[in-house]
């Protein structure tokens, strides 16, 4: 059903479910099917004022051809004289971060859960040169089985993968070059340090009160684990080989599936109650 035309008429819209910063998702429901989606709503005008419907463009390529347990679905889009309609998969249990904050903090089950299928994930895109680069709870949903699901790939970007450039040898490539194309995958795994630790002590590693103190402790990687019984020394051994300044020294996403304190707590089909 990619092939028809999708319009407004439709669609039941439904409630208003958030509203972002270039425009509105609301519940919505397939006229015929009676199928449940969101439907993410982008006015044009905001896309010439920001000048970001390359982006908008880039992102509705990139998940359109995503087709992962873990990430959310885009089934289409259409659009009509003052807006765009992207026709997004419905994740039934809402927004992570806001379990997060309801719960202070997840048990090590939960975490690591939610570790691995981000892994899955990020392997699956990785694998499909896909970076998304801005993996926070704001992104991540939850499906009616509690299943994670990485939303808003506004930010990610096709890699460009340089050899091409070079017709097929890296011999004329200077080390930063390579460095910085090995870098780019590596920052979400740098990520998924910062996501394991906020899962476990409710916030990330390097808050602080202003912007200019955080990238210092970033840049340090002042790392501290406040001490406390419900987080065990495995799961602090992954965030500190999560957290490494070199980025080819951080555990690769396939390591970290095979990781003792991911073996023992996490639930392999992705479902913690
Ligand atoms: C794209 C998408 C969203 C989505 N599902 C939901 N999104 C958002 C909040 C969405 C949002 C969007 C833009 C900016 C901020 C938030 N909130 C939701 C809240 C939900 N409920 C029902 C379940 N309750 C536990 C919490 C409130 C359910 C689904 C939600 N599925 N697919």
């Amino acid at each position: 059903n990619r092939k028809r035309e999708w319009s407004l008429s439709d669609f039941e819209i439904g409630k208003p479910l958030g509203k972002g910063k270039f425009g509105r998702v609301y519940v919505a429901r397939e006229v015929k099917s009676k199928f449940v989606v969101a439907l993410k709503v982008i006015f044009k005008e905001q896309l010439e004022k920001y000048r970001i419907h390359h982006q908008v463009r880039r992102e509705m390529e990139i998940q359109m051809s995503l087709q992962h347990p873990n990430v959310l679905r885009l089934y289409g889009w259409f659009h009509d004289s003052e807006r765009v309609f992207l026709i997004l998969e419905y994740a039934h249990n809402g927004e992570l971060y806001k379990e997060l904050s309801k719960k202070g903090h997840f048990s090590e089950n939960q975490a690591a859960t939610y570790i691995l299928s981000l892994t899955k994930a990020l392997a699956y895109c990785h694998q499909k040169h896909v970076i998304h680069r801005d993996i926070k709870p704001e992104n991540l949903l939850l499906d009616h089985q509690g299943r994670l699901k990485i939303a808003d790939f506004g930010w990610s970007v096709q890699s460009r993968s340089k050899r091409h450039t070079m017709c097929g040898t890296l011999d004329y490539l200077a080390p930063e070059m390579v460095e910085n194309k090995a870098h780019d995958y590596a920052v979400d795994n740098w990520t998924l340090g910062i996501l394991c630790y906020e899962f476990l002590y409710g916030a990330p590693p390097f808050e602080a009160e202003t912007q200019s103190d955080t990238f210092k402790r970033i840049m340090k990687v002042d790392l501290s684990f406040p001490s406390t019984p419900f987080v065990s020394s495995e799961a602090k051994h992954l965030i500190s080989r999560l957290l490494v300044k070199d980025s080819s020294q951080r555990l690769s996403l396939q390591r970290i599936m095979e990781h003792p304190w991911i073996i023992k707590n996490a639930n392999p089909m992705g479902v913690c109650n």
